[in-house]
């Protein structure tokens, strides 16, 4: 990228002497799957507090604890069905199927189905906006659905979730001609991303494991910037230890400094986000580092209730379409199976159709979708403004595959101009909206211009993370100073002496060259 004529500031980080092992391989390779459950276990924290304290939301939950639901929920591997002789306790600590696939979690469907959709929707609706613990979170107001034999007690929440739905009025009209265009802001939440929604789940659970004294000694996780935020934001949450490997120099500062803060053992590693995917799996299977990466099945339970949350924000009406931006791939399913759970459970009576959004400096997903999903080869992911997805070999990309193909799907691509003119668009509207969000709107345009997606269509775009952890982009883009990028919306600051008449001529000029709302 070149150098902007903004101000740039650097930060330097010493690298930490401290080692996760003195080494690795002398400790034992454990087995693939370690079982946790434990038949005495007593959810009643481990250290009881040394004086009574006041009352907490968590007290008043403990109070008001229900006799145990019979809803439950196990891994089975990934594409199994209903009757598969594989399946693990959420409580067994387990990544892959034994033929190396992967895993997903089932729900005990016929539990839930004893209740009718109406009984859902009317259950999901009475906890938005309360704080009853943990139901004031849009992850946990579905707990059922989650994790359903999760003690509350031991839930590590930020009350995340019930992000906004914006609805884009003048995007919509003004660059788009539709009138039923939303953007469902997930970026705007605890630290700035979805992950947060999938990463309240699973540590959630490692604070459980760990108090069935499950040999857990931290949880780890490779990343591209919001992943690491949410894992170390989350494990500082429950004090547990975090460890992320990223890419050196290829996130934005404020993504590197959410760990620092956040005091996670902070890995900057010289590759690419496949390359720290390919150390952290090798690292995970050799010590007790629980992984946190949308391989692990857990995450994508937080990251589907985005879904519900959508249909229950349109009163339980389906979109037409919903655009996901794409990179590692877990997202997209995690959207599918959502709205799936929603029509299985009656709630409502069709899925809409999904749309995932590559960069095409980063795009296997997309290149397999136009090959009619013959031949998939994972890529060497190029440098994009969308760095959270410069990803080339996507560990979910049968999940995402399924999803699209059970939706009615289609997988869409926009290259660094068109993702860098949406999002200015976007922002030139009012949103301040993240490089992944330009992705999926540069789709919706592409989507629109061919007539695929209509004019009336109420079509949603997922905004995956906030703008402001994305400002070195927006900065190059609107002081013109990218390579071979028109750049045409950029709007620079313009400098003016500090006298009256100055200020006059310049104001003057640019009112007289405005254009006329
Ligand atoms: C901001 C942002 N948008 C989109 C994505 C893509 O999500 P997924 O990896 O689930 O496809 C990611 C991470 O990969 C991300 O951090
Ligand atoms: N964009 C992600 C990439 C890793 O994705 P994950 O969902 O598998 O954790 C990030 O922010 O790290």
């Amino acid at each position: 990228m070149a150098a902007s004529s903004f101000p740039h500031y650097t930060l330097s980080f010493s690298s930490s002497s401290a080692a996760l092992s003195p080494n690795p391989r002398s400790v034992p390779r454990r087995p693939a799957v370690i079982s946790c459950t434990s038949s005495t276990y007593d959810p009643s924290p481990l250290v009881e507090a040394p004086a009574p304290l006041p009352k907490t939301i968590r007290d008043e939950a403990r109070r008001l604890r229900g006799p145990p639901q019979s809803f439950s929920a196990k891994y089975v591997p990934f594409g199994s069905g209903l009757d598969s002789a594989e399946s693990y306790s959420l409580d067994e600590i387990v990544y892959r199927s034994r033929s190396g696939g992967l895993l997903d979690v089932q729900h005990d469907m016929e539990a839930l189905k004893s209740f009718p959709g109406a009984y859902w929707r009317e259950l999901f609706d009475s906890r938005v906006g309360r704080t009853t613990w943990p139901y004031g979170s849009g992850v946990w107001s579905k707990k059922e659905w989650v994790l359903p034999e999760i003690d509350s007690d031991d839930i590590v929440s930020a009350f995340e979730g019930n992000s906004n739905l914006f609805w884009a009025e003048r995007f919509g009209k003004q660059f788009l001609g539709m009138n039923d265009l939303w953007v469902k802001h997930c970026g705007i939440s605890h630290t700035g991303s979805f992950k947060d929604l999938g990463m309240t789940v699973l540590v959630s659970q490692v604070n459980r494991l760990r108090k069935l004294n499950c040999p857990v000694v931290g949880v780890g996780c490779a990343s591209t910037g919001d992943t690491s935020a949410a894992l170390s934001a989350y494990c500082a949450a429950a004090g547990i230890p975090s460890i992320v490997f990223l890419p050196a120099d290829k996130i934005s500062m404020a993504q590197l400094v959410q760990p620092i803060a956040n005091g996670a053992f902070v890995l900057s590693i010289d590759t690419d986000f496949d390359g720290c995917m390919k150390l952290i799996r090798e690292v995970t299977s050799e010590l007790p580092i629980y992984l946190a990466n949308s391989l692990n099945s857990l995450r994508l339970e937080g990251q589907k209730t985005a879904a519900v949350e959508i249909l229950q924000q349109f009163d339980w009406e389906v979109p037409d379409w919903v655009i996901v931006p794409g990179g590692n791939l877990g997202n997209i399913y995690a959207f599918y199976k959502g709205f799936h759970m929603c029509k299985e459970l009656g709630l409502v009576d069709r899925m809409p159709r999904l749309v995932s959004a590559q960069a095409a400096n980063a795009n296997p997903l997309y290149l397999y979708y136009k090959s009619g999903w013959k031949d998939f080869k994972p890529v060497k992911a190029m440098t994009t403004f969308a760095s959270a997805i410069q990803i080339g070999d996507p560990v979910s990309i049968d999940r995402a595959v399924y999803a699209l193909k059970n939706s009615d799907g289609i997988v869409e691509e926009a290259t660094e101009e068109e993702l860098m003119d949406a999002m200015a668009q976007a922002d030139s509207t009012g949103m301040f909206i993240c490089p992944h969000t330009g992705v999926a709107l540069a789709a919706l345009i592409k989507l629109r211009n061919r007539g695929v997606i209509r004019p009336t269509d109420r079509t949603v775009v997922v905004s995956t993370a906030h703008g402001l952890k994305f400002t070195q982009s927006k900065i190059d883009y609107h002081s013109k100073d990218i390579k071979d990028m028109a750049c045409r919306l950029a709007n620079p600051p313009v400098s003016v002496k500090a006298d009256f008449g100055s200020v006059m001529d310049v104001l003057k000029r640019h009112l007289n060259s405005a254009p006329k709302y």
